[in-house]
């Protein structure tokens, strides 16, 4: 697979379509890579296989919304890029043009954006979905895309793909998150949903009440879901366990954390794995953080918690 970075403010075209190949293309933008997505995609790879050429994706970074929106709301990513290229890649994508969206990039016309980051490209067929939008505010449609293109490539119109009749779109997948529905949220995914980060030091408290907890630092801009106490399952150096992990801001010990922070006791574990990057899949929110009034309350709602998770699994996994 082949990564090929875009960026309109420091390159001219001819830098980027030196290293063009006939391609199909998918556009979007693809956070998360749900099943919307995943159709857009594998619909390019079929008509790339037909046509013996590459099947390429464009996508763009960062989310227009850091961009053009207010930079008080951090973005926040179901795939931060990295954890995006991997997915499209193990869906068998042969190139991507990661573009950097600026805000130059922003105002192209729609005629300016096919003809040069399209046709200049060497695309043969556009894939995308029924409401993608390009050029400058999104003024160009799907329906007009033909006229635009002006006979120099075809194109496919990816119809909406839905769930309980919404479509499956990345906000939703974020707003399920938010309302602590991760099993929704990774059914829309079409995958379990998993944070990335590194295994950092905690005040080591975790200890003392009995739970010893990884406390995990996420790598780039994951969304993180709602605070609370969750059963889930954590990948650490190729291997996969099954734990608990609270979300959140630790009332009981701490004032003011600036952040939730993500701590999981892992059961039946007891490796030291400071500075390993693991992953942890949520897979069932099971209470509120509660602010508990000293240690021996804390600790026996501990204990209920890992029973809880413990018959959560035994029913749910297997
Ligand atoms: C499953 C689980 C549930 C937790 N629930 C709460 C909670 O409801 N309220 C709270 O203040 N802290 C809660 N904690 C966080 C503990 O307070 C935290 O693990 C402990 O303070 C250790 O922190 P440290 O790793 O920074 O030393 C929970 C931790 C785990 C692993
Ligand atoms: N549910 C869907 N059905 C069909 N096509 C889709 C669907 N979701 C996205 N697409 C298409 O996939 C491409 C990428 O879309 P985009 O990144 O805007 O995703 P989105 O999920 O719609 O995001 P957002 O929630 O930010 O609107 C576009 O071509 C878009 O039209």
């Amino acid at each position: 697979m082949k990564l090929i970075k875009i960026d309109l403010d420091h390159m001219n075209k001819q830098e980027w379509t030196r290293e063009a190949t006939r391609s199909v293309l998918a556009i979007g933008y693809f956070d998360g890579v749900h099943k919307g997505h995943q159709t857009v995609i594998k619909k390019a790879i079929n008509e790339a296989n037909v046509r013996g050429i590459e099947a390429a994706v464009m996508t763009f970074f960062p989310h227009p919304k850091e961009v053009l929106g207010n930079p008080e709301v951090p973005m926040r990513y179901l795939t931060p890029f990295d954890s995006k290229i991997e997915r499209l890649k193990a869906l068998g994508v042969d190139r991507i043009y990661a573009v950097r969206f600026t805000p130059s990039f922003s105002k192209l016309t729609p005629q300016q954006f096919v003809d040069d980051f399209i046709v200049s490209l060497q695309v043969e067929h556009v894939v995308a979905g029924f409401d993608f939008t390009y050029g400058v505010k999104g003024a160009g449609t799907m329906e007009q895309l033909g006229a635009y293109a002006n006979e120099r490539f075809t194109y496919s119109t990816i119809q909406k793909v839905t769930d309980e009749d919404e479509k499956i779109s990345s906000t939703r997948i974020r707003q399920e998150l938010e309302e602590g529905n991760v099993q929704k949220a990774s059914f829309l995914l079409g995958y379990p949903y998993k944070v990335k980060g590194e295994v950092i030091h905690g005040d080591a408290r975790g200890r003392l009440l009995g739970f010893p907890t990884a406390n995990v630092s996420a790598a780039d801009r994951y969304h993180i879901p709602k605070t609370g106490v969750y059963v889930v399952a954590f990948y650490v150096k190729g291997n996969k366990y099954n734990g608990m992990a609270n979300v959140g801001y630790k009332p009981t010990f701490v004032d003011n954390l600036p952040e939730p922070s993500v701590e999981v006791n892992l059961f039946h574990f007891a490796e030291d794995i400071y500075g390993e990057i693991v992953e942890v899949e949520f897979l069932k929110w099971i209470r509120a953080e509660q602010k508990f009034n000293g240690i021996d309350e804390i600790k026996a709602q501990l204990t209920r918690d890992k029973e809880t998770s413990l018959r959560w699994l035994e029913e749910n996994i297997h």
